[in-house]
Formats: structure tokens, sequence, C-alpha cells
């Protein structure tokens, strides 16, 4: 019986990761379900799944989630912060689904790959600010990171094996992402200034958390998964493109060498993915039909418009500088999509703020997670300023 950590239990990726492991009972068994603040929900997943182990990361919410879990009669301990957190990824589970929402997901990530678990990352967040200490700590345990965001398991799917060298693979030219285009492809710049957070959520093929559901929107998204490739996969930027694919039914290319291109094609479901991962090198029913060409009728593809969605062009110059510059790139855009979900400022605001942050903060990364995690936070009271002196 293989036990199954779930960080992030319940988001969006935590629920299909869930379904996709109740659906095989006698295989996997959710040890740890972890949460941020919602502790109603998370007593409501213990109730189902029945986990040894769940964690509010929030201190706050221990008392509610001890005495929830007792009173439903249940045998799972109750723990909070986020020290237990990465303790019981690292010690209490097998296999750790990482689908925390952002950066904070980093300490879990680092201790799962310090004791050498499998690893299903679905957070890219953790890989962008913190890839090369992750990617250290797997050779040092023997650790295995398989990814789970659709673009990246669908080029894991196609690249030769070990995927984590295809950089060095004489066979690989570049890998292709695709992207959505987010629910305001093919508009101007200009009709963007009065955007709603509901209008920036409501992606056209993906259901989704908020902050990655506008980050589809600015393109951040797809910036983020740029260096999320360069660190699964070992490519330079140079061999990383992005083509905007408006169907989300091809998940990613590669192209070798002699011409070939592999591409891994499906409907959109994150249970795809996250069942691949959990077998892996097997695969498993996952609940998702097949995909049916006919009825699809086109599959169409177009260059990104950088000029409207100036965030892809951001990450790819970040990946260019350096890990220093990933980490306040992206705590700036957890900072800026923060406060544009609250309303405080407008969306083409994001990604000025990413711009004006790479400029302005010394980005000493430090090489280890104290160092990144002072980066990060120097970052997030810089890009406060920026809103605050904006709004
Ligand atoms: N949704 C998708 O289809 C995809 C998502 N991803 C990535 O997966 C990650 C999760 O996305 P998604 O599921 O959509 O997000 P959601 O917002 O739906 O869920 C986020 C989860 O993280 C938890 N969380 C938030 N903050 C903390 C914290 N400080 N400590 C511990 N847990 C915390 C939340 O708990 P609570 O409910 O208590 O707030 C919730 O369980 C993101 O990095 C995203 O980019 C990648 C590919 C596809
Ligand atoms: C499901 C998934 O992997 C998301 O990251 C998705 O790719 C978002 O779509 P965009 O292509 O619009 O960013
Ligand atoms: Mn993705």
């Amino acid at each position: 019986m293989i036990r199954v950590a779930v960080l992030g239990a319940t988001g969006s990726i935590g629920g299909s990761a869930l379904d996709v492991i109740a659906r095989h009972p006698e295989r996997y068994r959710a040890s740890v379900l972890a949460s941020g603040t919602r502790v109603d929900e998370l007593i409501a997943l213990c109730r189902r799944h029945r986990p040894d182990h769940a964690v509010i990361a929030d201190p706050a919410g221990h008392a509610a989630l001890r005495e929830g879990l007792a009173g439903a009669g249940l045998a799972t301990e109750a723990h909070a912060g986020g020290e237990a957190l990465a303790r019981l990824a690292a010690e209490a589970a097998d296999t750790v689904i990482a689908a925390i929402v952002g950066a904070a997901g980093v300490p879990s990530v680092l201790a799962a790959a310090e004791a050498g678990r499998r690893i299903l990352l679905a957070n890219k967040e953790a890989i962008v600010v913190a890839g090369d200490l992750v990617q250290a700590a797997l050779s040092r345990s023997g650790g295995e990171l398989l990814p789970v965001d659709s673009e990246h398991n669908a080029l894991f799917q196609c690249l030769p094996q070990p995927a984590a060298a295809a950089g060095r693979h004489p066979a690989v030219r570049r890998i292709v992402l695709t992207a959505s285009g987010g629910p305001f492809r093919g508009r101007s710049r200009d009709s963007l200034r009065a955007i709603t957070p509901d209008e920036a959520c409501a992606h056209p093929n993906w259901t989704m958390g908020r902050k990655i559901s506008v980050d589809s929107a600015t393109l951040m998204n797809k910036g983020l998964e740029v260096i999320e490739a360069h660190w699964l996969f070992g490519l330079e930027a140079g061999r990383i493109e992005v083509v905007v694919h408006p169907q989300s039914l091809v998940h990613s290319l590669v192209d070798y060498v002699d011409g070939s291109t592999l591409a891994q094609l499906g409907l959109p479901d994150m249970r795809t993915a996250l069942a691949y991962g959990l077998a892996w090198p097997e695969r498993i029913e996952a609940g998702v039909g097949p995909l049916d060409l006919i009825s699809a009728g086109r599959l169409d593809f177009e260059p990104p418009d950088l000029n409207t969605f100036p965030a892809l062009a951001h990450a790819f110059s970040a990946l260019r500088q350096g890990i220093g510059a990933t980490t306040v790139l992206n705590a700036a855009n957890e900072v800026a999509v923060s406060a544009f979900l609250q309303r405080r400022m407008g969306f083409l605001d994001i990604a000025d703020c990413l711009g004006a942050m790479l400029d302005e903060v010394d980005g000493q990364a430090g090489d280890d997670l104290t160092g990144r995690l002072d980066l990060d936070a120097r970052t997030r009271r810089a890009a406060a300023d920026w809103v605050a002196r904006r709004h």
C-alpha cells in the first residue's frame, strides 16, 4: 500500500488527486491531508479519506481541527504550522502530492526531496524559487520529481528517460509548451484596463484556483512554466518555446533533431497527469474519457502576444538572469495577483509590478533555504510598497 500525502488537499489539484486515489483503494491510501486555513473543508476530507494525519498551516486553526476530528470519531492526528507540514511530508508518506499554491510550498517540497520521496509537483512556484535546492536534495537522497503540471507531464511522457537529463540529450532539439492564451486571448491591451477578478478567473478550458487562473490570464502561468521546464528538464531558455493553442488538447510537444515532433494529447482534466505520476512507470485508470478528435474538430496554434501580455517576456528575461531573478519575479507576482484579486490595483498593473521589481530588487539569492526565503520576503515588502504607491 502506497501512503500518499496530499498537500493542498482542499484545493482544485487536491480534489482531483483524492479522486484518483479513491479509485484505487487496493493501491493507494491518503496518509496526510494538509491545507492552509480552511479547517471545516479539511475535516470533511478527513471524514471521507481517514488519513493518519491532518495539518492546518495556520496555527490559529489547530484547536478547531483537533476538536473537529475528535468530534467526528476519527483517529486522525491534528497538527498545525509549517514545520509540522514539512516534517510529515518527509516522514509520513511514500509519495507527496505538492499542490499548495505559491512559495508557501517550498519548505515541504524541499523536505520531501531531502527525505527521498516521490514528489508529484503541481506547485510550480516551489521549483521557480528553489529549483536548484530541490534538484540538489534529490541527487543526494535518490528521490523522484514527477511533474503533474499538464504541460510538463506531457513533456515527461514525450522525452527520453531520464527526462531530467533532456537538456543534455543530443537528440532533443527543443520543447514547446502550449498555452491556452487565457480568457483574454486576442484582446488589445487597452481593453484590459478595467478587467475584474471574476473575468480574469474565467479560464476557457480548465477549472482551477484563483491565483493560477489570474496567472493564465496574464500569461505569467506560462512564464512560470518556462522556468519550471528549465529546472525539471535541464534545458536552457533558448530551447524552450511557447505556442498558443486555444483548445488545450495538445498539452505540449518535443522536437527531435531528426525532424520528429512528439506530443501528448488528452482532455483538459488534471486527473490524467496525477494518475500518471502516482503509477509511473505503469498507467492506471483516472476517470477521464478518451479524446475524440472528430468532435474536437480542430486544433489551432498561434504565437503569444508579448506586447499585450508582457509577463511572459519578463519570465524569459528572469530565467536568463538566474535563480535570484526568478525568485523576485515569483514573489512580486504573488503580491501583485493578491492585490488584483482584492481589487487594490488593475489587471495591467500586475505585469508592471513584475518589471519594476526585476529592476529594483537586489536578487542575491543565497544557496540555502534561509537565503532564498529572505529574498522572497524582501521582494514581497518591496512589491507591497509598489502596490501601495500605485493605489
Ligand atoms: N488547478 C490546476 O488545474 C493546476 C494547478 N497547478 C498548480 O498547483 C498549485 C495549486 O493550485 P490549485 O489547486 O489550483 O490552487 P487552489 O487555490 O485551488 O488550492 C490551493 C491549496 O493550497 C492550500 N494553501 C494555501 N496556502 C497555504 C499555505 N500557506 N500552507 C499550506 N497550504 C496552503 C489551500 O488551502 P486552503 O483551502 O485552506 O486555503 C488549498 O488547499 C498551484 O501552484 C498551481 O499553480 C498546476 C497545474 C494545474
Ligand atoms: C492545467 C494546467 O496545467 C494549467 O497550468 C493550464 O496550463 C493553464 O492554462 P494556460 O495555458 O492558460 O496557462
Ligand atoms: Mn500548466
